[in-house]
């Protein structure tokens, strides 16, 4: 087409500024295209591409030593030497010189697009949204490219990251670049620096004047691990950040509340709000962590009165879990602007590095039976067991306590000093066995737990993922055992699937069951208790 149509042009002069708009609108359009071309490209390809775009380069660079005497603009051919024309020949120059540097800018765009999608490739790395920014390569990346503080390399490095994970190169780059952003990452893939480390850095200095940062998870024992990261990671800062417990919502007067950071459950920062009238309106950063969970019915009145009262109008949010089920995705596009989508590997699924088995008991006798054999066979401590309630919770520890093994409970029936203390001997290694509910079963972060009995059955999918997500955690290994009986085969598939998602050996007969829709499968199961009933 170019060449057949240039002859009716010979001659005639292309006005470059009057079509500038629309040179720029075709430019716009083959970068586009460009990058939609390059996600089809497979994982195995990205060594080629790589070459590609270093011969690309080069035949360029030869072209242009070469000197072409006409460039194609719109598909058409343009003569450059054209006899005809109003514009002296020091314009013609210096707008073909324009062009020029646009055409070259464009390419190494096009270039740095290209290297870009085969590091997300290779990283399991997948983002929608207008001109994503580059992930980072690595951490000194944000000195060089970002200006980070010194004091937060040196704490980076003492706590033993060498390298970025894929979660961290992709969301820190986009947050630093004042996007707003929700992130899909697997269990105990390092979401929290993911948000912490540019919240820091956009942070600059501490400074007195209101909350400017606010973190929003589920549990206080998440809130409070989230505060000792925080605390770890602004180590050398003057960074005043707070954790909302009882005592600061009591006490504290908030009209003088000197605070860089908070973190709070939106319970108690939906009563400072309306009690204690906090001021959140100069918040500039503001994150949801475990957002599907925020975002469920019973906690989204909450978040939604945390949400207006942070009224500043350039604020930047970002939610993170690693599950994010399709209504939070459609809740996030209704909030956020210009929002970035990160994902790594596949949404909803269970980390790869935890080996996962099923295991029929046959009745609730039959799961206190394999406990005790697995636990005689072959106890290999920190392991944490869930059940479905407090009372079966209670009902298990009534059990085991008495069986050698150090052995502790965690539910909501006990006090904050209780479940404090639960949660620090676990860790410590004080405790073998942590039998517990739900409370526990998403972001905490106990460092190497070997495995996680599903005693019984999860309610839902993100219920599972999250549940064995405690094990496996930074690269390490872990395994999960599910219990299951008669009650809980019409969802075994549903764990099937997951179990098959994340790479383990499923047996066939489970992958031809049928699928159910899994919604909050709780049912009334007989007592754990062997004690006899007391009249
Ligand atoms: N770059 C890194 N290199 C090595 N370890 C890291 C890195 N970043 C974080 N970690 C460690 O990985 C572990 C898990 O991190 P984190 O708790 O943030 O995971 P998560 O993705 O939020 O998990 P979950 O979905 O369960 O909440 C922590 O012990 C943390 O110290």
């Amino acid at each position: 087409m170019a060449s057949d149509s240039s002859f009716l042009f010979s001659g005639i002069r292309f006005d470059r500024k009057k079509f500038g708009a629309d040179i720029a609108r075709f430019q716009k359009k083959e970068s586009d295209t460009d990058s939609v071309k390059i996600w089809s490209v497979a994982e195995d390809e990205s060594a080629k591409m790589r070459e590609a775009v270093e011969e690309k380069t080069t035949s360029t660079k030869k072209r242009k030593r070469k000197g072409n005497s006409s460039e194609t603009v719109e598909g058409f051919n343009v003569f450059r030497n054209s006899a005809s024309g109003v514009q002296s020949s020091g314009e013609v120059q210096a707008d073909e010189e324009s062009i020029e540097l646009n055409k070259m800018n464009k390419k190494e765009k096009n270039r740095q697009l290209e290297r870009d999608a085969i590091f997300r490739k290779q990283h399991n790395i997948h983002v929608s949204g207008y001109n994503v920014p580059s992930p980072l390569q690595s951490f000194d990346e944000l000195k060089s490219g970002y200006n980070c503080p010194s004091y937060l390399l040196r704490n980076l490095k003492e706590l033993g990251f060498k390298l970025p994970t894929p979660i961290q190169r992709q969301a820190i780059s986009v947050l630093l670049d004042g996007r707003e952003c929700f992130a899909c990452a697997p269990t105990g893939s390092g979401k929290t620096l993911a948000f912490v480390c540019p919240m820091l850095m956009k942070l600059k200095d501490p400074e007195r004047g209101g909350i400017r940062a606010v973190i929003l998870c589920h549990t206080r024992e998440l809130s409070a691990q989230i505060f000792r990261e925080c605390k770890k990671l602004a180590k050398r800062t003057k960074f005043r950040i707070k954790l909302m417990t009882k005592n600061l919502l009591r006490n504290a007067d908030f009209s003088k509340f000197p605070c860089d950071i908070l973190i709070s459950t939106p319970l108690r920062l939906r009563l400072a709000i309306k009690k204690k009238k906090i001021d959140l309106s100069r918040v500039d950063y503001l994150v949801l962590d475990e957002s599907d969970k925020l975002f469920e019915p019973e906690l989204f009145k909450q978040i939604d009165s945390v949400l207006k009262a942070c009224s500043n109008p350039s604020i930047i949010r970002s939610l993170f879990s690693a599950t994010l089920p399709d209504f939070v995705e459609d809740r996030a596009r209704e909030l956020m602007h210009d929002a970035v989508r990160v994902i790594v590997g596949r949404k909803n699924m269970a980390s790869e590095t935890i080996k996962q088995k099923l295991v029929f008991t046959g009745s609730e006798e039959g799961k206190l039976l394999a406990i005790r054999q697995s636990f005689t066979e072959s106890l290999n401590p920190p392991v944490l067991v869930f059940l479905q309630s407090k009372e079966r919770a209670k009902e298990l520890y009534g059990e085991l306590a008495f069986d050698n093994i150090r052995v502790d409970v965690i539910h909501s029936d006990l006090s904050q000093q209780e479940r404090e203390n639960a949660v620090d001997n676990f860790r410590a290694g004080k405790t073998w066995v942590l039998i517990a509910t739900d409370v526990v079963a998403r972001g905490m972060d106990f460092k190497g737990v070997n495995c996680v009995i599903n005693y019984d059955f999860p309610d839902s999918a993100s219920a599972y993922v999250h549940r064995i997500g405690r094990s496996g955690r930074a690269g390490r290994t872990g395994e999960a055992i599910t219990f299951y009986t008669e009650d809980d085969i019409p969802f075994l598939r549903n764990v099937a699937n997951l179990m098959a998602a994340s790479g383990c050996e499923v047996q066939s007969w489970l992958m031809e069951l049928q699928k159910k829709k899994w919604k909050k499968h709780r049912p009334k199961r007989d007592s754990i208790s062997t004690k006899p009933e007391t009249a």
